[in-house]
């Protein structure tokens, strides 16, 4: 028996010309929150309809619970899918629409209205059986499509975009909430999203896409601060990347000069001298700092100023020219445009990945 809940083995998906997902290796653990995370076309999609059985991989094998499923029809995979537009039934009742695969698997009469009932106090819509879904908001809707796919009790709960059609708060409730169910009934999940606060905020591991690839597999925390690609890096929050070569130092303590400056980077890496380097800086990881001499330290004028409430959003340029989008906690209020200041980055806060054209 396996641990993993989902094994794709070189999965790979082509439409005529088009490859809408090039071999792809991945392995999800029982009871895991996994997000796909990536750009428009990047073929998220793709992956989670082979994985359903609505598509048909042109290479690779698909394993749940260890057993093979190129050739197992969709209805025979025990899986929970919800979409983007819910798609329930209009003309039958919420109890109906939830009782829909119930019935299919021929549960008795008794069973299935112990089960409806247990799954909409689960999704909060106790009292709403009888309702038909044009009376239920947005949010309502989307929880009944939640309960029809998990009332069946799958082994895999596939989410493509469950949330998109939400406006922004009902967004976040659903978020929390869909988390909330995700840990209380420990059904493995793979969702989709291009929403990146989304990833972060929901997943015990997310997995960045780009171009039919998985570009980086890991916990938000680390695809966060530790982008191991320059797609990552500037995929998630607002990053500066700056190119650079590698003048000295070693592992754990690297020089590097980039547009007239030598940084320091806390990079573990073995990096050769004189190697063509990409510098990852995020924005909000800069502060003020009261010390020119100190490393990492260099002076920069506000060119604009985007005030966000919470924070404020900034592009500066530095005395050489060098243009750095900068982070809210640059000051306590916000700045104003035209404003000199110096700032610094911490050492372990400078990420180096190899030059994309070294
Ligand atoms: N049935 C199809 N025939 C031809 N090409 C397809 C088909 N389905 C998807 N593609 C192509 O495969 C690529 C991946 O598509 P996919 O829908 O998986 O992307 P996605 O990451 O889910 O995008 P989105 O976020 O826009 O839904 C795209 O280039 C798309 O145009």
């Amino acid at each position: 028996m396996t641990d993993f809940s989902v094994e794709l083995r070189g999965i790979q998906k082509r439409y005529g010309t088009v490859t809408a997902v090039e071999s792809m290796d991945l392995s999800v653990r029982e009871s895991e929150f996994l997000s796909f995370l990536g750009p428009s076309g990047c073929g998220k999609t793709t992956t989670l309809r082979m994985i359903a059985g609505l598509e048909h991989p042109s290479a690779g094998d698909i394993y749940i619970r260890g057993k093979r499923m190129n050739d197992v029809p969709i209805h025979k995979r025990n899986i929970g899918i919800v979409f983007q537009n819910y798609a329930l039934f209009p003309h039958r009742t919420v109890h109906a629409n939830i009782a829909f695969g119930l019935r299919y698997r021929r549960c008795s009469r008794s069973d299935i209205d112990k089960r409806v009932a247990d799954v909409l106090s689960l999704v909060q819509l106790d009292g709403m059986a009888k309702r038909y879904p044009a009376e239920l908001s947005g949010g309502q809707q989307q929880r009944v499509a939640l309960a029809r796919a998990i009332v069946i009790r799958p082994d895999l709960l596939l989410l493509d975009e469950p949330l998109s059609a939400l406006d922004a708060n009902l967004r976040e409730d659903m978020r929390v909430e869909l988390k909330q169910i995700q840990r209380e009934t420990g059904i493995t999940t793979l969702f989709i999203t291009h929403d990146q606060s989304e990833a972060l905020a929901m997943s015990d591991r997310v997995a960045v896409m780009s171009r039919g690839r998985v570009e980086q597999l890991d916990k938000p925390q680390i695809i966060y601060n530790q982008p191991s690609t320059q797609f990552c890096a500037s995929f998630l929050g607002n990053a500066n990347l700056l190119e650079g070569r590698i003048q000295g130092g070693e592992p754990g303590a690297w020089e590097v000069l980039s547009h007239g400056h030598t940084w320091l980077s806390a990079s573990t890496a073995a990096w050769q001298r004189n190697a063509a380097v990409t510098l990852v800086m995020r924005a909000e990881h800069f502060q003020a700092s009261d010390n020119r001499q100190a490393p990492n330290t260099v002076g920069v004028t506000v060119r604009n100023v985007d005030y966000l409430g919470v924070s404020a959003h900034y592009i500066a340029q530095t005395d050489e020219g060098l243009t750095l989008e900068l982070f809210g906690s640059v000051g306590r209020a916000p700045l104003e445009t035209g404003s000199r200041l110096d700032v610094c980055i911490d050492a372990g806060q400078v990420v180096l990945l190899p030059a994309k054209n070294p």
